[in-house]
């Protein structure tokens, strides 16, 4: 058996060692679909894929036509990545090294007619938090409006006409050079429409992200875009199903979920949080997280009893996407950098929540009463006694 960095991923190894009626019906339960729908992609991006060596795949999710309504087909991309130089190097190298990379996925993005795209958390950058120190991965803190990585990207959503989600490391220069975990949303004519913060904070293994920024300010924004209503539920914030909840209630159609975890830490969660979501909230999915290990300059620790030790562990990529009916597509690779592209129809979400009917039973009143009492300091919980 390959060792956790080795195995390409999940997926190939099923479709490897099942085959006919075994794979169908795997594909059935699994999946929730017994075909995975593949859209051809064009030779020449297929050819840009090899030679700079990331995955493409591309997926689609045949919806029921409406008699009242036209049908709202959307591609959507999603990137994931490792870094492109070794962390010792000069900040701006090692950003432009993130940049020259990205600029190629991006590409065959939009080649292959991608009308909204979203890159991992904090993409333009190490995922240096782990070290807790400050220099010098402050500086990679920027301006959401101008700062390089919109700069970059707002040239690439003119040139193919793309909604890009730009997840980041912010500084906020108006409010103290404060530092937030934010996602830019760019529009497609490079105008920068509103930007979402990072709601949880995890304060889990290496993951010292405490250090360096606090708690969103920003609600569950979503964003009215060209091609539907979006927003951006940030990494840990997967963790939290009332998360998940409030970009449903505030209207969202798709929801990204870019991230950054570790094979020791979450991989077996993966597959289950961001797809629980696309079904509980009846809108799409994408869970993005890096890919690689990540090595750093000084010696870190973290108060869990580990050895100091330099690397942060296995990014395991494994992108995908899941439908409001709960079908989802294989992941990316575990290992490499990787474009997955899914054609949805929006009209799907409206479809499921009048099939499972779960945004008409949700009793938000109840539990927003509940929860009115839960926070005040003299809760007393709702317990029945045995006495
Ligand atoms: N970036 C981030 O929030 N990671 C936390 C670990 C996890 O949620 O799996």
């Amino acid at each position: 058996m390959a060792a956790s960095s080795e195995l390409q991923s999940l997926d190939l190894l099923i479709s490897k060692n099942l085959s006919g009626i075994e794979l169908q019906e795997y594909n059935r339960i699994h999946y929730g679909r017994t075909q995975h729908n593949e859209l051809s992609i064009k030779e020449s991006t297929q050819e840009t894929a090899k030679e700079n060596g990331f995955e493409i795949a591309s997926y689609d999710f045949p919806t029921k036509k409406e008699e009242t309504r036209s049908p709202r087909i959307v591609r959507v991309g999603v990137i994931q990545h490792s870094i492109a130089t070794s962390t010792d190097k000069p900040l701006v190298e090692q950003r432009q090294g993130i940049f020259e990379k990205i600029r190629k996925i991006i590409e065959a993005a939009g080649e292959e007619g991608v009308n909204v795209l979203c890159l991992q958390e904090a993409w333009s950058m190490p995922f240096a938090f782990c070290t807790r120190e400050k220099q010098p991965w402050c500086e990679f803190a920027e301006s959401a409006v101008n700062g390089p990585s919109t700069q970059f990207l707002k040239d690439l959503a003119i040139k193919y006409g793309m909604v890009i989600v730009s997840p980041i490391l912010e500084r906020d220069e108006i409010h103290g050079d404060t530092i937030w975990n934010t996602a830019v949303v760019i529009n497609e004519v490079g105008k920068v429409i509103g930007k979402h913060r990072k709601n949880h904070i995890p304060r889990v293994g290496d993951f010292n992200e405490s250090t360096y920024y606090f708690e969103g300010n920003t609600g569950h924004p979503v964003f009215d875009t060209k091609y539907g209503k979006i927003a951006i539920n940030i990494c840990y914030g997967r963790h939290h199903p009332l998360n998940w909840l409030m970009f449903g209630v505030n209207g969202a159609e798709i929801v990204f979920n870019p991230s950054a975890t570790v094979a020791g830490l979450s991989e077996h969660l993966w597959a289950v949080e961001a797809r629980n979501a696309a079904i509980a909230n009846s809108y799409f999915t994408f869970a993005i997280n890096r890919v690689g290990t990540e090595s750093f300059p000084n010696e870190f620790t973290s108060g869990d009893g580990k050895p100091a030790h330099k690397e942060f562990g296995h990014f395991y990529g494994s992108s995908y996407c899941t439908a409001p009916d709960g079908a989802r597509t294989p992941s990316l690779s575990r290992v490499k950098d990787g474009l997955l592209i899914s054609q949805i129809d929006l009209n799907l979400c409206r479809q499921i929540k009048d099939k499972w009917g779960f945004t008409m039973t949700q009793r938000l009143d109840l539990y927003a009463d509940s929860l009115n009492k839960a926070v005040k300091h003299d809760f007393v919980p709702q317990v029945v006694s045995n006495n």
